[in-house]
């Protein structure tokens, strides 16, 4: 009696409620799954920017994995903030030791605000020892650049970016297209790993409110995997549901507002 669909967040806490490992635990609970978290870092955060942080010691970090291994069955896992190169290899470690499922792996380095959630020299760790490990690979546009170190732009530079994370070790790569905000559409590219591909295209909403979002899609994919979803519906549930989030948008905030994470449920869909 241990079946209940149990995820688990791997990723810095958010005081602002809206990104890192909040967001993460609210959709999982939206899509009635059970969220556990391996909390890596602590930040002071709000919509206006990130404030501080604290990476905590990394045996708390292998003490919160050993933890969830001895009582829970985990049948999806995603990561979020790292903070530096030996947490991403104390994660990395961890997720080597213990079946947790397919890993989402959203390769978190710089917040909207502009305040750094990984070290440069943790970029290298992360492409090496984490990547391989990855189901699903979601980075936006400039962790896309800084992972393959050219630049993604036009749609051939989108197929392209995923053809190289896909060699470095991935399986399945989502490039968000959230920041081309001169786009009418938001497009994000997926590269299955059995070479089939698409866009998923929704209408790009012209708001602030948009703290978080790579962390909410991510925890969706996160979600529906450990309720043995096949992995192209939810993709799609997951594109769906993020657009639900931010087309209906909370008074919450003076900055970069969050999503809604309850209004897919709320909303007509298919
Ligand atoms: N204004 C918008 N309108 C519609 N969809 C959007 C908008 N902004 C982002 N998205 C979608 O949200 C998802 C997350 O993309 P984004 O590129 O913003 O991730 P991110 O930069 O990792 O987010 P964050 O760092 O805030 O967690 C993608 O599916 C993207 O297409
Ligand atoms: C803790 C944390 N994780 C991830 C993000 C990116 O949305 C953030 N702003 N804060």
């Amino acid at each position: 009696m241990n079946d209940f669909p149990q995820a688990l967040t791997i990723a810095g806490s958010d005081s602002g409620g809206g990104a890192g490992m909040q967001a993460d635990i609210k959709t999982m609970q939206e899509r009635h799954v059970f969220a556990t978290n391996v909390v890596v870092a602590i930040t002071a955060q709000n919509t206006l920017g990130v404030q501080d942080s604290f990476p905590l010691p990394l045996e708390l970090i292998t003490k919160q994995f050993e933890s969830l291994a001895a009582d829970f069955h985990i049948k999806a896992c995603k990561t979020g903030m790292l903070a530096d190169a030996a947490h991403v290899a104390a994660v990395a470690e961890n997720l080597r030791r213990f079946d947790f499922g397919p890993l989402t792996l959203d390769p978190v380095m710089i917040a909207k605000g502009g305040a750094a959630l990984l070290t440069e020299d943790a970029i290298t760790t992360l492409r090496n020892e984490l990547l391989p490990l990855a189901t699903v690979l979601t980075p936006n546009l400039p962790e896309a650049e800084v992972l393959i170190g050219q630049s993604v732009k036009t749609p051939a530079e989108f197929k392209l970016a995923a053809q190289i994370l896909q060699k470095m070790g991935a399986q399945n790569i989502i490039i968000k297209g959230g920041h081309q905000t001169a786009e009418q559409q938001a497009n994000d590219y997926i590269l299955y790993a059995d070479g089939s591909d698409e866009w998923l295209s929704t209408p790009r909403i012209e708001t602030v409110r948009t703290h978080g979002t790579g962390d909410t899609i991510s925890a969706c994919i996160t979600a529906e995997l450990a309720k043995g979803t096949p992995l192209k519906q939810a993709i799609r549930i997951s594109k769906a549901y993020i657009q639900a989030a931010i087309a209906n948008p909370i008074a919450v905030g003076h900055g970069h507002g969050p999503t809604n994470h309850w209004a897919y449920r709320e909303v007509e869909h298919d």
